[in-house]
C-alpha cells in the first residue's frame, strides 16, 4: 500500500509571536514539488497554535493534551480546546512527556481517546531509551508501548505512530537503516495482526535527529512513512530540505 508520507514538526518549548515569520515562511516554501512528496504538518507550543492554524496555510498540531474535556485541570489543555483553535494534529507520549510527567502507556492511551473525541488525529509516540537498546530490549520495549498507547479502533485516519529512539532525539545519533527497518517493520506487524489490513494504511513515522543530511536515507527505509522532527523543524531551510529529501 502506497502511503503518503508526513513530515511534521515538533517545535517542544520554542516558539514566540515572532516566529509566524518562520512558520510563513515554511508555508512559502512548500511548492508543488514538495507538496507530491509529502503532507507537513507544524505542531508548535500551545501559545501558538490559534495563531499558526489562523493562518490557513498549513496543518498545526498540539504537542500533548489532556484526556478530559474540561474541568478543574490548572494549567492543562484538553483535545476539544485545540480543535478550537484549529489544530488538525496532537502529539500524545511523546518520551519528554512520559519521562517529564510520568504519563504510562494507559495515559497515552486516554489522551488517544481524548484526541479521536475532539475530532483530531493523535501523533503517538513510542521508542526505546539506550539502556533499553542496548539490552536487547527494543521490541519488547516498543510492542509493549504500542499495545498499551493504541487504543481499540485505530486506523490510518485518526492515527499517526511516532518510533522515536529516545537516545537519539535531540543527540545528533540515528539508528542505523538496519535497525529503523527492524523496529518499523515490527511495529507494522503488530498494527497489523491487531487492526486488520487498513493498518497497513497507519502512517510509522521516524523521530529523532532528522536532518536534511540524513533524511534521504532514514526516508528510504521501508514502512517508514514520514518523519517527526524536532531541532531541525525551527528553520524553515532545513524542514523543507527534509521534505525535499524524498525522491
Ligand atoms: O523528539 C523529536 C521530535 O518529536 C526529535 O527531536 P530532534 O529532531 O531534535 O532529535
Amino acid at each position: 500500500m502506497s502511503v503518503k508520507p508526513l513530515v511534521a514538526g515538533n517545535w517542544k518549548m520554542n516558539g514566540l509571536k515572532a516566529s509566524v515569520a518562520e512558520f510563513e515562511a515554511i508555508a512559502a516554501g512548500y511548492d508543488a514539488a514538495l507538496k507530491a512528496k509529502a503532507e507537513l504538518a507544524i505542531c508548535p507550543p500551545f501559545t501558538l497554535v490559534a495563531a499558526f492554524a489562523q493562518k490557513g496555510l498549513l496543518p498545526v498540531g498540539g504537542q500533548d493534551c489532556h484526556a478530559k474535556v474540561s474541568g478543574a485541570h490548572t494549567g492543562d489543555t484538553s483535545a476539544e480546546m485545540l480543535k478550537d483553535a484549529g489544530a488538525t494534529y496532537v502529539i500524545v507520549g511523546h518520551s519528554e512527556r512520559r519521562t517529564d510527567h510520568a504519563e504510562t502507556d494507559a495515559i497515552v492511551k486516554a489522551k488517544t481517546e481524548a484526541a479521536w473525541r475532539a475530532g483530531l488525529i493523535a501523533i503517538v509516540c513510542v521508542g526505546e531509551t539506550h539502556a533499553e537498546r542496548t539490552g536487547g530490549k527494543t521490541l519488547d520495549v516498543v510492542g509493549t508501548q504500542v499495545a498499551g498507547s493504541l487504543p481499540d479502533g485505530t486506523t490510518a485516519a485518526n492515527t499517526v505512530i511516532a518510533y522515536e529512539p529516545v537516545w537519539a532525539i535531540g543527540t545528533g545519533l540515528t539508528p542505523t537503516a538496519a535497525d529503523v527497518k527492524e523496529v518499523h517493520n515490527f511495529i507494522r506487524k503488530e498494527l497489523v495482526k491487531r487492526f486488520g489490513a487498513d493498518a497497513n494504511g497507519i502512517r510509522i513515522l521516524y523521530g529523532g535527529s532528522v536532518k536534511p543530511s540524513n533524511a534521504a536515507e532514514l526516508m528510504a527505509v521501508e514502512d517508514v512513512n514520514g518523519a517527526l522532527v524536532g531541532g531541525a523543524s525551527l528553520k524553515a531551510a532545513d524542514f523543507l530540505g527534509i521534505a525535499a529529501a524524498y525522491k
